[in-house]
């Protein structure tokens, strides 16, 4: 898996504010909507493009479109949500798929509950949207589930990770074949004794959406 830091400074700018407790829910949302826009430029880098001629008022020229079949977006729910408009915004002709998984707050074993994706992912390009790349659980299950459905080329886009999990979903994912990319905008210092991300933020998914 190759990982990409996307160390910018509007990107730890933004960050520093997402992890203020003070910062209330409509903010949280605003800021990890810009910053997933951010991080999408650099995701993108590889998105399958296919040539195609034009004429511009001066003279004909070759441009690009995206290439058949789309790429898929598939946002982890529930915390992933919060990154799926700002993600669509950069790639407004993407398919979205939806997964849901459920990291168990005691074993943190991460446990799929919900799945709508296109039935065969043969030779999709997907990214996959998660704030949050903690122990890697969830991570690795969502990686190994598309590629098990066909995936060929799989970019995670997350905001922050922590050491531990990224070495969890390298070591994980190491068998497969297709290119895995992570995309972050930081990595911390490590995981606490309950699986969060130290410093973090806390729990995305509340922050998003409120406790539940
Ligand atoms: O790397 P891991 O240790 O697996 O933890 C990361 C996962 O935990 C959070 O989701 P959570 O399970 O809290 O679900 P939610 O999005 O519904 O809040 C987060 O959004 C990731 O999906
Ligand atoms: O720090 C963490 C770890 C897992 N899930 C979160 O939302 N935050
Ligand atoms: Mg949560």
């Amino acid at each position: 898996m190759r990982v990409h830091v996307a160390d910018h400074p509007l990107i730890a700018h933004k960050l520093t504010y997402l992890r203020d407790k003070r910062t209330d829910t409509p903010t949280f949302r605003r800021l990890a909507d810009e910053l997933v826009t951010l991080l999408a430029y650099e995701a993108t880098r590889e998105v399958r493009v296919t040539p195609f001629n034009i004429e511009t008022p001066v003279a004909p020229t070759q441009g690009i479109h995206l290439s058949s079949p789309k790429p898929l977006v598939v946002p982890i729910l529930r915390a992933g949500l919060g990154m799926l408009d700002g993600m669509m915004k950069m790639l407004p002709t993407a398919e979205v798929g939806f997964l849901g998984l459920e990291r168990n707050e005691e074993t943190l074993e991460a446990r799929t509950y919900a799945n709508r994706l296109p039935e065969d992912l043969d030779k999709r390009q997907c990214y996959v949207l998660d704030p949050m790349l903690a122990t890697g659980g969830t991570l690795s299950a969502a990686i190994r589930f598309l590629v098990d459905l066909g995936a060929d080329d799989i970019t995670a886009v997350v905001l922050l990770a922590a050491p531990e999990g990224i070495e969890r979903v390298q070591r994980e994912v190491a068998d497969i074949g297709a290119p895995i990319t992570l995309v972050t905008g930081a990595i911390d210092e490590r995981l606490n004794d309950k699986g969060y991300i130290v410093p973090g933020l806390g729990d995305a998914g509340d922050r998003l959406y409120g406790v539940v």
